[in-house]
């Protein structure tokens, strides 16, 4: 038999007869060119197959829930133990976010007593009353000297240091209200599209040039965290904070002050990003934050931000299985998204595939500060309500913290009565355990009845901001969504 006919392609692939030697070389470039192009896409389809091989073994977490409740802190927590080396890499940059939270809560001190010493003060109670019963109170009856206001004017320059790194850190900074809002805003806009999403908030702050610090070199080495020597930068809003120390200390432990406070029911030792503790460490020129600063950093996020985690075999001691040539449960992609209800609609595109949703709650006794109106345990009622009743996340592990422990226990201590803001309570003890008992209880009966079909749940008490705590709840976490990970994909 000849070869033609041992190879039906081979007919395709003969020279045409007669060929001169120029058509011969011409025609073997164009089949060697052929030849590359087909190698470079069998090339490309290999690397996109072990791609999509790869991430059939990653592991999606999403964190849910209003704005405030720990997502982004729970988040923070994931790196500082599992994402180190990027972790480090970031520190520093939280810098200006704690100097803008601690003149925050400055700011704020300042406001209410200038407010007072002018007579325009308002009687607000920010727990039982909505802005519709401000009074005008025509005069101070609080004991304030000339040194109150020798302090408020000396602390002056600091409302522009505020304004300067709000604008510096962008929309992150500063907060949203919009009390038309819903729940779990899904509301398109009116060509039909969902509406745009932004991908903004702490990651992008951290990165902004325009979040760099207009800097005046000392040119004084310091040593760093790390042992390394750098040159000490110092830029104005450093400079000012610093030189204010004195003043705000004073500030701070007046006791005219924290009764005026105390009358107004302001706790900001309550309050996100509360720093005026670590004033000494803090109101430095050469101030680096730590862990734990970084950690209880308040920036609001906005829209979602992907945040890639590799875990390292130190890491993963019998927690990654190699299946079939896939890595499974070595990579996990964590959504931080933004809590306000303005920004809700911006979840549903991630409800998809997502193997299971972290769910922080906290606050029973305060208000949405996008709506007053709403409390935050009802609103995250509501929430709860509607993400376990989604079809698209029936199959999703859902995994609901009971967060800010350390300040429920202290509220109750000094005497809030959890009955007056959550009426079926009833008379139960008014104590932490209790509390979480109920709450818990609570939710576990809404996900049962409102889940499309029974689902893998888990509830923890936590505190996010205590990092070691944290750190063991999350490895606990991260087994049990391994191992669902790995139920559905049938492999074990
Ligand atoms: N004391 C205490 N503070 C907490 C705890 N969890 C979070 N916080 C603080 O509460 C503030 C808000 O936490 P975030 O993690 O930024 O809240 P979030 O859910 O990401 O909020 P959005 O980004 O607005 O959706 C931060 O200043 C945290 O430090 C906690 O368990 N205890
Ligand atoms: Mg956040």
């Amino acid at each position: 038999m000849g070869g033609i006919e041992q190879d039906p392609f081979a007919i395709f692939t003969a020279p045409p007869p007669g060929e001169t030697p120029e058509e011969k070389a011409a025609r073997e470039r164009r089949e060697a060119e052929a030849q590359r192009v087909s190698d470079r896409i069998d090339e490309e389809l290999k690397a996109e197959k072990a791609l999509m091989k790869r991430h059939r073994g990653t592991v999606k977490v999403l964190l849910l829930g209003q704005s405030e409740s720990g997502k982004s802190t729970t988040l923070k927590n994931f790196r500082l133990k599992y994402a180190r080396a990027a972790w480090k890499q970031e520190r520093a940059s939280w810098r200006l976010v704690i100097q803008l939270n601690l003149i925050r809560s400055i700011n704020i001190i300042v406001e209410i007593l200038q407010a007072e010493i002018e007579g325009t003060a308002v009687e607000y109670d920010p727990i039982r009353d909505s802005t519709d019963s401000v009074v005008l109170h025509p005069r101070s009856s609080f004991a304030l000297t000339e040194k109150h206001q020798l302090l408020r004017l000396r602390l002056g320059p600091l409302r522009r240091v505020e304004a300067d790194l709000k604008r510096r850190l962008g929309a992150g900074s500063d907060e949203v209200m919009d009390e038309n809002a819903g729940v779990l805003d899904t509301r398109e806009t009116p060509g039909g599209r969902p509406k745009e999403f932004c991908v903004r908030g702490w990651k992008n702050a951290l990165e902004n040039p325009g979040a760099m610090m207009k800097a005046m070199k000392s040119g004084a080495p310091r040593p760093t965290q790390d042992g390394e020597e750098k040159e000490l930068v110092v830029d104005e809003a450093t400079e000012v904070i610093s030189s204010c120390k004195d003043d705000i200390k004073m500030l701070w432990s007046d006791e005219v002050v924290q009764t005026v406070l105390a009358h107004k029911r302001v706790r900001l030792e309550d309050s996100a990003g509360f720093f005026l503790h670590d004033l000494d460490r803090i109101a430095t020129r050469n101030y680096e934050p730590s862990d734990d600063d970084v950690v209880r950093a308040r920036l609001r996020t906005l829209g979602v931000q992907e945040y890639r985690i590799q875990f390292d075999n130190n890491h993963n001691a019998g927690n990654s299985f190699l299946v079939g040539g896939v890595d499974f449960g070595n990579e996990w992609l964590l959504y931080d998204v933004g809590g306000a209800r303005t920004l809700r609609h911006a979840w549903l595109p991630f409800f998809d595939t997502v193997n299971a949703i972290i769910f922080p709650i906290s606050c029973f006794d305060e208000r949405l500060l996008e709506d007053p109106t709403v409390n935050r345990l009802e609103d995250s009622f509501l929430l709860w309500r509607a993400i376990c009743s989604s079809k698209l996340l029936r199959k999703t592990t859902m995994i609901l913290f009971l967060n800010k422990c350390d300040i429920l226990k202290r509220k109750l201590r000094s005497g809030v009565m959890v009955r007056d803001f959550l009426p079926s309570y009833g008379d139960r003890l008014n104590d932490a355990p209790t509390v979480l008992k109920y709450l818990k209880e609570k939710f576990k009966d809404i996900l049962k009845n409102c889940s499309p079909e029974p689902r893998v749940s888990y509830f923890y008490g936590t505190s996010v901001t205590d990092t070691k705590a944290t750190a063991t709840t999350l490895k606990t976490v991260r087994d049990s969504i391994l191992r669902e990970h790995l139920k559905n994909a049938d492999f074990v």
